[in-house]
This record gives structure tokens, C-alpha cells and sequence, in this order.
């Protein structure tokens, strides 16, 4: 019997040689398949989807069973799992009470798996913006001069904006320099489990020696160390070891050290030796080279006017925008169709995608008042104080505010950068104006009926 490797390889040569399915088909559904495991007789195939999954199920299946039948002999049953399904089964085991001693190991072996650093993450693959700038500028500086310009480096932000993308990128620049480079990557979580599993199974300084005797050490999300006292110590050890080493270290969490909650003082004041800076969402360019870039890395023809439409409706994420470009590709290749304008708005609806989304973007809201009040898109989104801008700047502030889901400071990227603050004042300004004065109140009106019919 083949193992799942050896099966899986020699099903896809038969479908290559058999398929009746395009190129591009054959590496939507078939390349992007991924073999777990055989057991039982059960193959647990991997799909990026659930769209490749109900593909697989509505058309793919059956064949494969039969070349499975082929190759085995056997009934072969398939299990087709998503990634988010796997996560939890994938997780660290948790710590176990045994008694039997644990097979001998090499040293590291237990806890350096291998710098697992995601290929694509590169700095050729990430796009700047305003709001990443900084944090790519300090990425290069680190890659270029490890353990002496910043350390650690921190970055900060929301969900999905690019800080573990930036970290793995050092990580590569750094070995593409000097490949002999010792780098290790891991989350705050796997350094706990590995903390915690050394302590039981008694192996403390083969801990050490593999978190110690690094030149790079990538540690993401650090705020799950909250709460987490013996880990917060051991880590702050760890610290200080590759610190006093001049080795680099760089962190990343959703907020700002001081702001992690039950995080010890020293390891808050060391965090921030270095550099900490921010990552902001994306504006609306940033979004379109965006996916540009990916429509590019993926050899797919998009017209402007299309990845315009889908960066308009994912505006905070850029893990929900990649998403949403995935499915419209995915949509696409079901529909044999080009992607256009239609089919990307019909993908994310059929797909449920964003399901409280709301189709007014900030976008369309500076046009159109901008419009209302004969001034220009620029003059709304810059900087000048006079009085026949100001008002259209702030009333579309307000409109943004009240009518989409947009945060605050999202808003302010909207506006040519401005700080929240800035926003706040003028939402609530108009909000408190609109009760005195009659026109504005008017003006208002009419362009909320016009936005939204
Ligand atoms: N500037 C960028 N250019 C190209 N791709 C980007 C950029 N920023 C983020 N991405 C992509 O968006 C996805 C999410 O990014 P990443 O995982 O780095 O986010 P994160 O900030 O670490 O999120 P989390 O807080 O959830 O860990 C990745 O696929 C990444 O490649």
C-alpha cells in the first residue's frame, strides 16, 4: 500500500494524463489539493475552500475514487477538510501526566521544528501604503543591520494587516544575506507549549539552548502572553540572553506593550527599547495595488475598474480583501467566465460574503458631496482651511461616520491621513450644527436620501 504521498502523487499523474480539465482548472482544483494522511483507509485530502469542496464533491470524487480503486485495490474513502478544521487537531497536544519516558531525542529536534517561514511572505510580495510604510522601512533597516539599529523591533495593529507578512520578510532578507543565519519563528503560543512541555518532560536546557542560541528570533503575538506568568518569565530570560548577545528580535502584537494586559513591567519597558510601530489599514490605492499585485502574481486579468469595485468593499483587512479576491477567482473558474465588475459583485454576494456589508463606501460618499458642493475629491481629502471646503470635508466625515461600518481612524485614512480626532470633531460639529442650521440641516438631508435612496 502506498503511503498518502505516494497515492495522492500517482492519482494526480492519472488525472493529468486522463483530464479532460483545462490547465488552469487542473491547477485550481487539483495542484491546490493537498494530501494529510492515510489511515484506514480513509484519504484526508486538504482544500484551501469551501468552494474547492463542493467542486470536489459535485465533480472531482468520483474519479478520484476510482483511480484510487486502480492504484489500491481498495475502496479508498476520501475526507475532505478545510483548513480551519484541521487548526484544532493541528494544535500542540496538551500537556500529558504519563509516566513512560519519552524516547530520547536529538537536542532541538523537540522544539525546532525547522524555521517554518512562509515563502510567499517576502518583501517583494508586500505592498507599502501610508499606512505600513514605516513599519516596511524599519523591516529593511532590521534585514540589513540585524541586532544593532532596533531591538526588538515591534510592530503593532489590527487583524490582518501585514505584521507577520513584515516579520517572516526580515526572516527571509536576513538568510537570504547570510544564509548560515540561525532564525526561529514562532508564535507566543508555541513558545509557551514548548516552555510548558520542557517542564514536563524535564528538558528545560534543551529549552534553552534552542530559543538561546538563535541570531533571529520572530515571536508573533505576543499579547497571548498576557496573563502568563512563569511564561512571561522564561520568555524575559529568553530576551535578555539574545539582547546582551546583540541578536535580533522582533515582535509583533495587536497593541501597544503597555497596553497588553498583566504583562510584567520589565518586559514592558524592554519592548520598548527598540522600535514600536504601527500598522494602519490600508486606503483605497493600497487596496487596489494590492490586489493588483496579486492579480499579477497569479497570472489573472482583472480591469481596473473591477479591483477598483473589490477594494472598495473590504476596506479594514487585507486578509478579508485577499479572501474575497480568492473566491471571485474561484467564482470565475466555476462560471468558466472572465472576472468583471458583475461577476465580482455576484461572487461576493452568492458567497455570503461580508453579509452586513454595505455598499456605500467613503469613496462614493466624498464623490458625491464633493459633487453637492462644487468642490473637488482632493480638496475634500486635503488640507486647506477655508471655510467653502471645510464644511463639505466635515459633512462628508459625518456621512462616513453615520452611514458605513468604518471606524474612526479608517475614516481619517480616507481623508488623505487625517488623525481620528480630527474626524470625532467634525461628526460631532456637524451632528451639533445640524440642529441650528436650517441649510446645513437641508444639505444634509439631501445628500443622505441621495446616498441612500
Ligand atoms: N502590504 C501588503 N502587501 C501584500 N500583502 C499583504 C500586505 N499586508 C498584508 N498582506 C497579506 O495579508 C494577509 C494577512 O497578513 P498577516 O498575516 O501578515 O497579518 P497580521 O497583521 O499578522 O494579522 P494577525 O494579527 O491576524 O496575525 C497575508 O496573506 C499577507 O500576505
Amino acid at each position: 500500500m502506498p503511503n498518502y504521498n505516494e497515492l495522492w502523487n500517482q492519482i494526480e499523474s492519472e488525472l493529468k494524463s486522463e483530464s479532460s480539465m483545462s490547465k488552469d482548472a487542473f491547477h485550481e482544483w487539483i495542484d491546490a489539493a493537498e494530501p494529510l494522511s492515510l489511515k484506514d483507509d480513509v484519504l484526508t485530502i486538504l482544500l484551501p475552500s469551501f468552494v474547492h469542496r463542493s467542486y470536489w464533491n459535485d465533480h472531482i470524487k468520483n474519479s478520484v475514487m476510482e483511480h484510487a480503486y486502480k492504484i489500491t485495490g481498495k475502496p479508498i474513502r476520501f475526507e475532505l477538510v478545510l483548513k480551519d478544521e484541521i487548526k484544532e487537531e493541528a494544535k500542540p497536544e496538551p500537556v500529558q501526566t504519563t509516566l513512560t519516558p519519552e524516547p530520547e531525542k536529538q537536542p532541538s529536534s523537540e522544539f525546532m521544528e525547522e524555521t517554518k517561514l512562509n515563502s510567499k511572505y517576502t518583501f517583494e510580495t508586500f505592498v507599502t501604503g501610508s499606512g505600513n510604510q514605516m513599519a516596511h522601512a524599519a523591516a529593511l533597516a532590521v534585514s540589513e543591520d540585524p541586532g544593532t539599529l532596533y531591538n526588538p523591533l515591534f510592530f503593532y495593529g489590527g487583524v490582518g494587516l501585514g505584521k507577520t507578512h513584515l516579520m517572516h520578510a526580515i526572516g527571509h532578507q536576513i538568510l537570504k544575506n547570510d544564509p548560515k543565519t540561525r532564525v526561529k519563528y514562532v508564535t507566543s503560543e508555541a513558545f509557551t507549549n514548548d516552555f510548558i512541555n520542557s517542564i514536563q518532560k524535564n528538558r528545560q536546557e534543551e529549552f534553552h539552548q534552542t530559543y538561546r542560541n538563535v541570531d533571529l528570533l520572530l515571536v508573533d503575538d505576543v499579547q497571548f502572553f498576557a496573563d502568563k506568568e512563569a511564561t512571561q518569565e522564561e520568555f524575559f530570560h529568553t530576551f535578555e540572553s539574545l539582547y546582551n548577545d546583540q541578536k535580533q528580535i522582533v515582535l509583533t502584537s495587536d497593541r501597544l506593550p503597555n497596553e497588553i494586559p498583566k504583562l510584567q513591567e520589565r518586559l514592558v519597558s524592554r519592548f520598548k527599547w527598540g522600535l514600536s510601530v504601527d500598522i494602519t489599514p490600508p486606503n483605497l490605492e493600497t487596496r487596489i495595488a494590492i490586489l493588483r499585485e496579486k492579480a499579477l502574481a497569479d497570472e489573472i486579468e482583472i480591469p481596473d475598474e473591477t479591483l477598483n469595485y473589490i477594494a472598495n468593499q473590504v476596506d479594514s483587512n487585507i486578509r478579508e480583501l485577499e479572501g474575497a479576491m480568492a473566491r471571485i477567482q474561484a467564482y470565475a473558474t466555476l462560471q468558466n467566465a472572465q472576472i468583471t465588475t458583475e461577476l465580482a459583485s455576484e461572487a461576493l454576494k452568492s458567497l455570503n460574503f461580508g453579509t452586513n456589508l454595505s455598499h456605500l463606501t467613503i469613496d462614493i460618499i466624498q464623490n458625491k458631496v464633493a459633487a453637492y458642493f462644487h468642490v473637488t475629491v482632493s480638496e475634500i481629502k486635503g488640507k486647506k482651511r477655508t471655510k467653502s471646503i471645510v464644511i463639505p470635508r466635515q459633512v462628508a466625515m459625518y456621512l462616513a461616520r453615520e452611514l458605513t461600518d468604518n471606524s474612526l481612524p479608517m475614516i481619517g485614512v480616507e481623508f488623505g491621513g487625517k488623525d481620528h480626532t480630527t474626524v470625532l470633531h467634525a461628526y460631532e460639529k456637524i451632528k451639533k450644527d445640524i440642529e441650528t442650521d436650517d441649510d446645513l440641516q437641508r444639505q444634509v438631508g439631501d445628500l443622505k436620501s441621495e446616498l441612500k435612496p
